[in-house]
């Protein structure tokens, strides 16, 4: 029997790879994980005043159900304070692992699938656009859900989070050797999502 099929999709914030991710893992009937919303559930407990070590080891799967909270600003600039603990980050490293290696394949996106948590896996993509790009986007989502944030705080917003995600010390924000990168500043959301199904379908195919 061959090994499970896990496809590492990593990026920075607002790059398109959750978008990706979905529909990749939609089409070839893959399970989807999408790693920051771990960082982001130990961010919210950390802002309720638990300590986010023992938040990160005592993580479960409800604690990722309350996606209105989570997907806030808020939650998110608290997830890339939290993911430079070294303690944090290897307390969720068993869980993603545990979930790339599920019998019927995984997606898993992030920041450090490709390079640290599935260093095996099948397909490496690495997804970028430029920050003014990805901020419009965020931008664009947040006022579709009523947050009126100005795009100048979201794009102070997305260059905190990247700087802080690339310059940590411990499993930084970074293409793996082997990834495919796929610039979606000028794709369509379509687009984007026909480059990595072609991608991984060809790898599918090869098995
Ligand atoms: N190629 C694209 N063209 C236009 N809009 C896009 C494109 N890709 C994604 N979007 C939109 O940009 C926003 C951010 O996309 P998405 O949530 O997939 O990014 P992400 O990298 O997973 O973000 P985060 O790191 O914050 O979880 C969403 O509103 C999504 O619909
Ligand atoms: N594998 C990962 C995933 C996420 N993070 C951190 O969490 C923050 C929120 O992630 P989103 O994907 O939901 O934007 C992100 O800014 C990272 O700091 C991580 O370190 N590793």
């Amino acid at each position: 029997m061959s090994e499970p099929f896990t496809v590492a999709i990593d990026g920075p914030a607002a790059s398109g790879k959750g978008t990706i991710s979905r529909a990749v893992a939609a089409r070839f009937g893959l399970a989807h994980l999408d790693t920051g919303l771990l960082y982001r559930a130990v961010g919210v407990r950390m802002l309720d005043g638990i300590d986010p070590v023992e938040a990160a080891q005592a993580l479960t799967r409800a604690d990722l159900a309350d996606e209105g909270r989570l997907r806030g600003a808020e939650a998110a600039q608290a997830a890339s304070k939290v993911a430079v603990i070294p303690e944090v980050r290897a307390a969720l490293v068993d869980f993603q692992r545990a979930f790339a290696r599920r019998a019927g394949g995984a997606v898993l996106d992030g920041r450090d699938i490709g390079t640290v948590i599935c260093p095996e896996a099948e397909v490496k993509l690495f997804v970028t656009a430029s920050a003014e790009v990805r901020a419009h986007r965020r931008y664009l989502e947040l006022r579709a859900k009523g947050d009126e944030t100005a795009e100048e705080a979201v794009l102070a917003d997305v260059i905190a989070r990247d700087a802080r995600d690339s310059e940590r010390a411990a499993a930084p924000l970074r293409a793996a050797g082997d990834a495919i990168r796929i610039d979606t500043s000028h794709l369509s959301i379509d687009e984007a999502v026909e480059t990595a199904t072609r991608v991984v379908g060809e790898r599918l195919k090869q098995r």
